[in-house]
């Protein structure tokens, strides 16, 4: 049976991909875009050995080393300074020890975010913090060249963003806070920094010199982890470690001494080049193995033969705000997102990034995903949700289901959505889910309704009061699933951050690309074809 039954019938003479075979396809660029995320980076790090004597730092421009670092304070009105590493002062009375606790004892106890609160939960996070306002130091990112580094891996830039003119992105950073943890309990459990604005895609954390044990620095993304253990080099290196925001992280505890840190925001800022000036280290989309599948997909008249959207859940979550989310995107785009949006883009495809709900809101996705197990050999691809008259042939894509089979209100505690979560099917190798029915997708990343605020009202009304569903005119094959750590994560988002959040949470999106009518490609291709 034809996937797009209805539709076909309008053009004979070019037969449509079975139903298999178009399974096949959707597997294969499936497998593409995994491999792209299961490749790209989250997370880098570095270290700088440190001299202790001044005179040893090599000159500005092929430092590879550093002098001692200072931090400035005040204590009421008295300047205070200590120099990293312990000993290192050029000062004789150093005493440099008796400083070090006077800046530990200077510093505020730090809480964290668990939605808009700030709470102090020493068993969650014990550490202690200035803010910018209180200190200054005279370690700079940019001398150590870990700017340039950080935007290699974590902001690359792709060709062909815009038509004409190239939009090279540039990471801008912004010193944030001192934080120490001390032995020997010091810790920060598993959390998300809250992002401090729309353009903010990362954080970046610089240990200072400073002897501890324990302390691991550990983030995650989509099931992969990077464990930073500085313990070893803790006393005379400075140690960095560079993650996007949406990545979970923890501080292991502290067993010892003092983990004496400076976090960085970073953000994504967009300079216009046009082509005369481009740099050579931009990455040409049609370098991706991804680039080539997808443009012998588009070259199969039987694929999509009549058009039709094809959908894949971005791998990182991505913050917003009401007024200028739309702006944010895809400029905040990260790693494989970027990748799979910039192939499209380059192919000529009109492709969205927009933020998705699944089923009644993401804390409901539990049933509304179709668990291949149930199914036998002899239909490998059935309609997952079976129109109750039999009749399968209505794509537009427009049916929607409004009624509640979940009781929103009994998930008002934290715990509870978790639990519920987890029980989400994400073993089938792929869904095809009913476009408007089960997904909603909306407008823009405008509208997006965290859980917490909406607890008591029905779902049905909230999605009519904050949701502009877009609606394509063909449906939504999806092909990929969200992973359940995505959602699990999306969940602990609203419950830990660094900080309290303010109109700034996350929300998953998805790309999603158009793809036109055999007839209408035709065009398309060939002007790829002759670039
Ligand atoms: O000190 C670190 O390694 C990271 C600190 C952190 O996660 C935070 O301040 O949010
Ligand atoms: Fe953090």
């Amino acid at each position: 049976m034809d996937v797009q039954s209805s539709t076909s019938a309008s053009q004979p003479t070019i037969s449509t991909l079975s139903r298999t075979a178009f399974t096949a396809v959707c597997r294969q660029l499936e497998e593409f875009i995994r491999s792209e995320k299961t490749s790209a980076s989250f997370a880098c790090g570095g270290t700088i050995p440190v001299k202790k004597t001044v005179g040893d730092a090599e000159d500005a421009g092929t430092v590879k080393s550093s002098g001692p670092i200072n931090v400035f304070w005040k204590l009421k009105s008295e300047a205070q300074k200590l120099t990293l590493p312990l000993g290192s002062s050029v000062d004789a009375e150093d005493g440099s020890d008796t400083r070090l606790r006077q800046l530990v004892a200077d510093c505020e106890p730090a809480g964290f975010g668990r939605g808009q609160e700030t709470v102090m939960d020493s068993k969650y996070r014990k550490a202690r913090k200035l803010e910018t306002s209180r200190f200054a130091t005279s370690f700079h990112p940019a001398d150590f060249g870990i700017i340039e580094r950080v935007e290699q891996v974590l902001l690359p830039t792709l060709d062909k963003l815009d038509e004409g003119i190239l939009q090279i992105r540039r990471m801008h950073i912004e010193l944030y806070k001192l934080n120490v943890y001390s032995g020997p309990s010091g810790l920060f459990k598993s959390h998300v920094d809250t992002p401090r604005s729309k353009n903010q895609i990362g954080s970046l954390v610089v240990c200072l010199p400073s002897p501890f044990k324990g302390g691991n620095l550990i983030v995650r993304h989509e099931g992969r982890e990077v464990d930073f253990d500085w313990e070893h080099q803790s006393a005379d290196t400075i140690q960095w470690a560079a993650f996007y925001s949406d990545c979970d992280h923890e501080i292991k505890t502290i067993t010892d001494g003092d983990r004496i840190t400076l976090t960085y925001n970073l953000y994504a800022v967009t300079e216009l080049l046009d082509r005369a000036n481009q740099i050579s280290a931009i990455i040409d989309p049609k370098s991706f193995p991804l680039y080539g599948f997808l443009k012998d997909l588009l070259m199969m008249p039987g694929f999509m033969k009549t058009g039709g959207v094809l959908g894949a859940f971005c791998s990182h979550a991505y913050p917003h705000a009401s007024e200028d989310a739309s702006a944010l995107l895809p400029r905040g785009l990260k790693g494989a997102d970027l990748v799979l949006y910039s192939v499209l883009h380059s192919l000529g495809i009109e492709v969205d990034v927009l933020p998705v709900m699944i089923g009644h809101g993401y804390l409901d996705i539990e049933d509304d995903w179709w668990d291949s197990d149930e199914y036998t050999e002899t239909d490998p691809y059935p309609d997952p949700y079976p129109n109750p008259s039999g009749h399968s042939d209505n794509d537009n894509g427009n049916r929607y289901d409004d009624d509640a089979r979940v009781d929103y209100s009994s998930f008002s505690k934290d715990d509870q959505k978790v639990r519920k979560v987890q029980k989400v099917k994400v073993n089938s190798p792929y869904a095809y889910v009913d476009p408007g029915k089960k997904v909603h997708v909306g407008k823009s990343l405008n509208p997006y309704v965290a859980a917490d605020t909406y607890e008591d009202q029905p779902f049905a009304k909230i999605l009519k009061e904050h949701w502009s569903t877009r609606e394509y005119e063909k449906p939504i094959t999806w092909v990929t699933t969200p992973l359940l750590e995505n959602i699990k994560h999306a969940m602990a988002y609203l419950a830990y951050g660094n900080e309290a959040s303010q109109a700034r949470t996350y929300s998953y999106a998805a790309i999603l690309a158009v793809i036109p009518a055999w007839n209408e490609r035709q065009q398309l291709l060939e002007r790829v074809q002759n670039e």
